[in-house]
This record gives structure tokens, sequence and C-alpha cells, in this order.
């Protein structure tokens, strides 16, 4: 898989902060959430953020894996759902939380099993924006957005020497 040009890395703080603009924009809804579901495993970390932010402490999750071989690039593959009450009336009530939408296909996956819920993302490409209900920063579709989980601590070249971020 090849990556876009540009390089949006994210630090654990301005996660932390991203994060919670977006539970900001949230708790202004002016809607109370019933439980959080998470996508992982990148939903996991703005979830638990949000999660103390907004006091909601029913937490579930719907395991997603994306096939990034050769043969399967982008096929996804369902390893865990949603528990059964909370897909009642179409989710109503349920906010769904994951790190960013990209193409969107994430996203209209889990919409298909809860329509009604709401769906938050920190970041947004373009052609993910449609499938979501709030996010906090849109960036470019060719910018590939660097989290702190998948980063080290390493020299990086001067920006006239060809450095990307
Ligand atoms: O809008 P899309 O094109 O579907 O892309 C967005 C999804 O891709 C990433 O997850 P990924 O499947 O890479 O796995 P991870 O969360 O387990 O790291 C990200 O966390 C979103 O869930
Ligand atoms: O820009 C991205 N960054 C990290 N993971 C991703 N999965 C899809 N798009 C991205
Ligand atoms: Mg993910």
């Amino acid at each position: 898989m090849s990556l876009p040009d540009k390089a949006f890395p994210v630090s654990w703080d301005q996660f932390h902060r991203d994060t919670r603009a977006l539970s900001w924009r949230l708790s202004g809804l002016g809607q109370e959430f019933k439980a959080i579901v998470c996508i992982t495993r990148g939903g996991l970390v703005p979830a638990a953020i949000i999660s103390r932010e907004l006091n909601i402490r029913m937490i579930d999750t719907v395991c997603i894996a994306t096939r990034h071989d050769y043969v399967n690039q982008g096929d996804t593959v369902l390893l865990k759902g949603i528990s059964p009450e909370l897909m009642e009336n179409g989710g109503e009530g349920v906010l769904v939380v994951d790190d960013l939408t990209d193409t969107g296909k994430t996203a209209l996956e889990v919409r298909a099993m809860m329509p009604k819920a709401h769906f938050a993302c920190v970041y947004a490409k373009p052609s993910g924006v449609p499938t979501i209900d709030t996010f906090v920063t849109e960036v470019s579709q060719d910018t590939w957005i660097y989290f702190p989980w998948d980063m080290g601590f390493t020299y990086q070249e001067p920006i006239a020497k060809g450095h990307r971020g």
C-alpha cells in the first residue's frame, strides 16, 4: 500500500486536546448518550477520553479488521459485533467513536448496523465527512495521519532536505 504525499503527525497532547474539543462539540448537542460503541482499535483511545468528559460509563466495542494484503486490499472482517441491546431501535442514543474516517468505508459498515446512532471522529478526510455526524479537524485526502501510538521519538530531516512532516 503506498502512503499519501502529505504527513500530519499528531502528538499525545494534541490528540488529547482535539478529543476534548470533540467532547465539547458533542456536549453542545444537548443529547444524552446511553452508551459509547468504539470502533477498534483506533476508537479505543478517544472513547476513553470522551467517556471521562461526558460521564458515559457504558462502553462497547465493534471489532473490525481491515485486510491490507495484496489480494484483499481494503476488505474488512467483523471480529466482534455490537451488543444486541444497544442495536435495538437502530442504535438510537448510542455514540459511535473512531479516531478518523478516511474513505468512509468503516463508518458506513457500522452505520448499517445502527442507522440511528450518532457517529463521531476526531479527524476526517473529505470522502469520509458525509458518513459521520461530528468531527473536529478535516485534513485533505492525500494526507496520512500519524497517530501517537504508532510513532516513536526519532531524528527528523530538515524541510530543505526533503522532510515530509
Ligand atoms: O474510513 P476508512 O477508509 O474505512 O478508514 C478509517 C479507519 O481506518 C483505521 O482503522 P484500521 O482499519 O486501519 O485499523 P485499526 O483501527 O485497528 O488501527 C481508522 O482507525 C478507521 O477505523
Ligand atoms: O490517515 C490515516 N492514518 C492512520 N490510519 C489510517 N487508516 C486509514 N487512513 C489512515
Ligand atoms: Mg480503525
